[in-house]
């Protein structure tokens, strides 16, 4: 039997800057626990007296071992290349994603870290297919399947992880137990990564269609049942808990599979704007996410601008796929807490966000003008091949 270490704990977070590792680090310290947030950004956010800050990059292995002496656990949660422009930068998100994690197992053997969690994704499983009420039998998607680095990394992180549970501590602490959550996409008030995104394309005056099947299904979870099933992973790889979750891989949603567009129908129309009526095809959206990746290839080094839409977020917010909290519940006692888009929609008005009264100008016009054409040029072209595809 190990023994139990009763000393003040200390975690680490890797991607402590970031959004949900800063949340789950103020969290853990509010539990008693000490806290280093480990990240190359200093966050957004004021530190809480308490909790440490430490500048460090997870693709420098000696900066993450030099961080990890006398750490209890790591939540090794920073990433690289989730969303927006980030996604096709493949050189980065390799070496974060893979290399970084690779340093992070490295450094918890070494330094004798005996508890490893990693925040991983539904797209490790997903690649644009339809899943209803999955679980964690099912496979991996073949990495080659993946039409984004991000998701194939993040997937190959997370195998990565998965095996070096039960690896031996170099200094004889017994050995390395490791488990990895795969959370849908994360909201709630302050997320950087999808909702300003969204809300900037709604002021723009750019949302102006939904596409997809109305009864897709996909699923979200708020950043606080998050840090919920973060907590309980790492107290599930202690030996008072039978290291049940050590090995393991567990889904985490708020448990309410919701079609992609309703979800934020209440940010929209809590703005104060209207909720579009038109509804496109998802292949045709499909196709442009494609000719925009295209474009960036060819123009990103000169510039490097956000397309509006890439072809894995595409599918990830019009093809169903949801999963089962079952193991989750049951293994980690993961209970999710209900939440509504009202605190972030609070959170945007706080921000100066909503709906102003504005006159339809001549720019207004030449921008909508400019949309149709764009719209009508992608379906001339989208139009022959989903029809050779339908025979
Ligand atoms: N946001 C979502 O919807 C979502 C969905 C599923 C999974 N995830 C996963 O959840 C985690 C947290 O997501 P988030 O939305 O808080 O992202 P985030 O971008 O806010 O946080 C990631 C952090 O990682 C840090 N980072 C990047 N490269 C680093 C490096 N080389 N060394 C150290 N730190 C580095 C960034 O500076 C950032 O602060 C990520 O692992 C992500 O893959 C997110």
């Amino acid at each position: 039997m190990e023994p139990e270490n009763t000393a003040k704990e200390t975690v680490l977070i890797t991607g402590g800057g970031g959004y949900f590792g800063f949340r789950l680090g103020c969290a853990m310290y509010q539990k008693g626990v000490d806290v280093i947030l480990f990240d190359v950004m200093k966050p957004l956010q004021t530190v809480p007296e308490g909790i440490k800050f430490r500048q460090g990059d997870v693709c420098c292995l000696s900066e993450v071992e030099e961080a990890l002496k006398d750490i209890i656990c790591v939540f090794h949660i920073a990433s690289y290349g989730m969303s927006g422009r980030e996604q096709l930068n493949r050189k980065l998100i390799e070496d974060v994603n893979v290399k970084g994690t690779e340093n992070v197992i490295q450094a918890c053997k070494s330094t004798g870290v005996s508890s490893l969690v990693y925040t991983s994704t539904y797209n490790v499983i997903f690649g644009g297919q339809i899943i209803e009420n999955g679980d964690e039998s099912l496979p991996y998607l073949p990495l080659h399947l993946h039409p984004d680095h991000y998701s194939r990394t993040k997937s190959l992180a997370e195998m990565k992880v998965l095996e070096a549970n039960g690896a031996e501590l170099g200094n004889g602490k017994g050995v390395l137990r490791t488990c990895a959550l795969r959370p849908a996409g994360i909201y709630g008030p302050g997320e950087q990564r999808h909702l300003p995104r969204i809300v900037s394309y709604i002021e723009r005056g750019l949302f102006k269609f939904v596409y997809g099947d109305p009864l897709s299904l996909v699923e979200f979870v708020h950043v606080d049942n998050l840090v919920q099933a973060h907590i309980l992973a790492s107290e599930a790889l202690k030996a008072n808990n039978k290291h049940i979750a050590a090995g393991q891989a567990y889904f985490i949603s708020d448990g309410r599979p919701v079609n992609n567009f309703e979800f934020f129908r209440p940010l929209v129309e809590g703005l104060g704007y209207k909720f579009p009526t038109c509804r496109l095809p998802l292949s045709l959206v499909y196709f442009f996410a494609f000719l925009t990746e295209i474009v960036h290839f060819v123009v990103g080094h000169v510039y490097n601008f956000q397309p509006l839409l890439t072809r894995t977020e595409v599918y990830k917010t019009g093809v169903t796929h949801y999963f089962s909290m079952e193991k989750a519940r049951k293994e980690l006692g993961y209970e999710p807490q209900q939440y509504s888009l009202n605190e972030v929609v609070e959170w945007f008005k706080s921000q100066g966000c909503g709906a102003k009264p504005r006159k339809y100008t001549i720019m207004h016009l030449v921008r909508d003008g400019a949309l149709l054409l764009l719209l009508i040029a992608v379906m001339v072209s989208w139009f022959p091949s989903a029809v050779t595809l339908s025979l």
